[in-house]
Parts: structure tokens; sequence; C-alpha cells
């Protein structure tokens, strides 16, 4: 481990921590693992931000976490997340729901432990951190020089679903701080950045960030960018139209115009590459992979696996006659709640992550940006399944209409491509049979709904 900073040492701070940590982790939206017991902490790097002498205690934890492999899974080594705890003698009453637990032994003994983003004081300190682009520890805070952070901002943590967690400031910033971290270049922060450097407005541009290296390892924990202000996400608005009975259509074709815009920035910006049938079948050989697993994972898909696969087959078979395909960097994950409409109609994409449980390479790997049409596509179809009673017709004209937009300013349509459509439509769907069954069983039926249909689209 590389240097450490703290008043009295990590191994002590840690085992004030253990038992507390051991439940409390699981319990959170962010944890991966869960349904395995934890069974132990290895510090990847641990910094004080404030000690524990004073009225608060800050530590910023990067943790990896043990678990038992899941089921069949060859040994991992455990995933790293990232904590900032609280430590203050008394808990007041407005941060019961931020409460790790009371610690009995080690240097914190007497304390009650917490979720420091809950308040706003520690959430500050990250502010203030990147304001001065402090180094404290492995922790090196940054900023861009040409934007300014000012002081006197009062931060809130964001309390909606999320993978990561975000911190508002005044209403002027925005901090995501990344929960389960891998080391390398983390394309949250990457792309961007590069939409920045190309002049993309559809993005937010970063305002600073945090990284740290320890052990030689590099990791992006957070990004700060300015905060849309009284910004709707497309989800919300989608429903908000459903329920009222009104079409999304117009909205929808905005949405294909900020893609392709964006789109097409990002393939400025970044190395392209031509598609041949090697490559073509790599790409083919991990959706099916991809398929074999979600039908291990979850039975209900084993009925159409037959029908989802000929989706791949199709593909492959237009690769062997000779066809190929362009592919650039990807957001990756792109669906309606990405997409943030701002007061004065303006639509921007945000979370340029990935699919959170794929590997780092893989998600910073070009492919065919029709991955991202297919992801909002989907998305369509998830707004309208989760209407009662569902409303494929809707979902019909959004899809239509995004697809159109995507042309009027990328310069081609994708749905004349629509064997690769079909596929990432299916891969997708697969995804989000995997991820439901994990998170939200309850939505289970709206991706089952789009794989009936995907599967009885063979055409064989
Ligand atoms: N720049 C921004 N301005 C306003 N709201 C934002 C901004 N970035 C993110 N958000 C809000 O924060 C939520 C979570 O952000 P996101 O990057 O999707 O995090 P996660 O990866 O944890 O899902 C979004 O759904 C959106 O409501
Ligand atoms: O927002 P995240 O980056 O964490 O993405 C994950 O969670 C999403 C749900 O919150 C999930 O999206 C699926 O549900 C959405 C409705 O809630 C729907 O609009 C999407 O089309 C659907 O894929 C996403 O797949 C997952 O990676």
């Amino acid at each position: 481990m590389a240097e450490t900073v703290t008043s009295f040492g990590t191994s002590s701070l840690l085992a004030s921590l253990d038992p507390l940590l051991r439940t409390w982790l699981p319990r959170q939206r962010w944890f991966a693992g869960k349904g395995r017991p934890v069974t132990g902490f290895t510090p990847v790097a641990v910094t004080e931000l404030l000690p524990a002498t004073g009225r608060l205690g800050l530590y910023h934890l990067l943790l990896r976490v043990h678990q038992p492999s899941a089921p069949g899974a060859p040994p991992h080594p455990g995933d790293c997340y990232q904590l900032l705890i609280g430590a203050r003698e008394a808990l007041p009453p407005r941060l019961a729901p931020a409460l790790i637990g009371h610690v009995t032994q080690g240097p914190l003994a007497g304390r009650t432990v917490y979720e420091a983003l809950y308040d706003p004081r520690p959430a500050e300190v990250l502010l203030e951190a990147l304001r001065t682009r402090a180094g404290i520890g492995d922790l090196r805070f940054e900023r861009d020089p040409a934007q300014e952070i000012r002081t006197g901002l009062v931060a809130r943590l964001m309390t909606a679903e999320q993978s990561n967690s975000s911190v508002v400031y005044g209403d002027t910033f925005i901090l995501k701080l990344l929960r389960r971290v891998v080391p390398g270049v983390n394309p949250d922060l990457e792309l961007p950045l590069a939409l920045a450097r190309e002049g993309c407005p559809r993005v937010p541009a970063p305002t600073g960030w945090l990284r740290a290296e320890p052990a030689g390892e590099p990791y992006v924990l957070a990004v700060l960018q300015p905060y849309v202000n009284g910004a709707s996400d497309g989800w919300e608005l989608a429903l908000r139209e459903l329920a009222k009975g009104e079409d999304f259509a117009a909205e929808a074709r905005a949405l294909g115009r900020a893609t392709a815009e964006v789109h097409t920035a990002l393939a400025r910006a970044l190395p392209t590459v031509t598609l041949g049938h090697a490559q073509l079948e790599l790409l083919v050989d991990g959706m099916t992979e991809r398929l074999a697993a979600a039908v291990q994972a979850v039975p209900a898909l084993r009925p159409y696996e037959h029908g989802l696969r000929s989706a791949y087959t199709a593909l492959a078979s237009l690769a062997t006659e000779g066809r190929t395909w362009t592919a650039q960097r990807v957001h990756g994950d792109l669906h309606l709640g990405q997409c943030l409409r701002s007061p004065s109609g303006e639509w921007s994409l945000i979370d340029f992550e990935g699919e959170p449980a794929r590997p780092l390479a893989e998600r910073r790997m070009p492919q065919p940006p029709v991955r991202d049409v297919a992801g909002m596509l989907r998305s369509f179809d998830y707004a309208a399944h989760s209407a009662h009673p569902a409303t494929p017709d809707w979902a019909h004209a959004c899809r239509a209409a995004y697809c159109s937009g995507y042309a009027e300013a990328a310069g081609f349509d994708p749905r004349t491509d629509p064997v690769l459509l079909r596929a990432y439509e299916t891969d997708k769907a697969v995804y989000e049979v995997v991820y439901e069954a994990r998170h939200r069983p309850d939505w289970l039926p709206v991706p089952l709904s789009a794989i009936r249909r995907l599967a009885a689209s063979d055409p064989n």
C-alpha cells in the first residue's frame, strides 16, 4: 500500500470500522456484491481529511472488499470501493439516515461513524480541496484552470437511486463520487474532457476531478461538473407525457439529434477503427457469451435463447459476406435517464461510465455508434411498458422520431442497418434482464417483453 495519512494508523482505524462496515456496505444501493457476505477488507488507500480530535473526523477510504466468489465464478481479489466516513460524538437527528454505527473499539471508540456525504460540511471539504487543487496523501484534487469554483456553495446529497453518489453544490456544480472503482482511464472523465476540447455543448464540461495513484495504480475517483439547474431527465419527462397521454416524438427527435452530435464530436476527438470479419467475430462472440451467461443467471430467458442467438448469427453472416462497419468511442449505456433537458429545452447527455459491470478495457473499445442508438430505442420501449396499460404505439412513434433526428444530424439513418440494430438491441435487452433480476426483480417483465419480440423477429 502507498502513503497513508492518519493520526493513528490504518490498521487501528480499520479495526474500528470493520464490524460496522460488514453489515452497512451490503445494504447500499451502489454495492455490487449483494447476496454474498463481506468477509474482510484490505486498505488500498486511507486518507485522513479531518482529524478525529476535532468535533468532526473525516476519512477517505479506498477499500478492497473481500467476499466469497459467486458460485461457479473464479476466485476474485475483491472489488475496490470508495467511502467517505465521518466520525462525531453524536449524530444530529438530521443525519440519522447516514448512520453506519457506534464504534466500540480502536481509536474511534465512543464515536458514531456515518456516511459523510449526507453532511454538508464534509462534502464542502471535497469542493474546497478541488478549488485549491489540494494533494492530500494519495489523493490529487484537480481542476480545469479555465473554470473557477467560488466559495460558499452549500452541499446537498442527491437522493436519486444511483450506481454512484452525487452531491450538488448550490445548484452550481454536481460532484459524482464513484463507488466501485477500478484502476485505469475512466471514460466518465475521459469522454467529457475530450468532448469539451471539441467544443461540444451537449455534455457538461468537467470542472474538476479527484484522482489517486496508490501503489502506482491510477484511479479516477470523482468528477465535478456544472449542474444543469432545473433540468428534468428524459425518463421523468417521458413518463410524465405518457401519463398525460401525450406524444413524445418531438423530444425523441431532438434527442436523436443530440446523440448524433455527441457521436460526431467523439469521432472527431478520438480514434475510429474499421471492424472487419475478425473484429466482428469477437463482437458477436461477446454477445453470444453474454447471452449464455444471462440464461444461466435468469432461467426465464431459456425458451428464447435460440431466437435471440439468431440476431447474432445474422450479424456474423453479414461480416462473412465482407461487410465492414466503422467503430468509434460511444456513450456505452445510453438511456433516457442519461439525458437531461434544461428549462430552455436543450438536451445534454451525462454519465459516460458505460455499463458498470463490464471490464474497463471493454467499455473503452471503439464500437459502432448504433450501440447507443439501440440503448435509447430500448429506453422508449421501457417507458411504454412501464405505463399501464402498455403503449407500444407510443414507443414505436418515439423510436421512429429518434432515428429520424439521429439521421438529420449524423447523415445516416440507423434503421438502414437493421441487422446490426437488432443484434445490439438484443444484447441490451439481455443485459437489462440480468440487471433487473439482480437489482429490481419487479421490473423483469419489462425487458422480458422485448426479449419475446426480439426472439420472434428471427427470420429463420
Ligand atoms: N450536470 C448535471 N446537471 C444536473 N443534474 C445532473 C448532472 N449530472 C448528473 N445529474 C443528475 O444526477 C443523476 C445521477 O448522475 P449519473 O451520472 O447518471 O450517476 P450514476 O452513474 O450514479 O447513475 C442523474 O440522473 C441526474 O439526475
Ligand atoms: O443509470 P445507470 O448508469 O446506473 O444504469 C443502470 O440502471 C438503469 C436504471 O436505473 C438501467 O436502465 C434501465 O431502466 C431504465 C428505466 O429505469 C430505462 O430507461 C433503460 O432503458 C433501462 O436499460 C441501466 O440499464 C443500468 O445500466
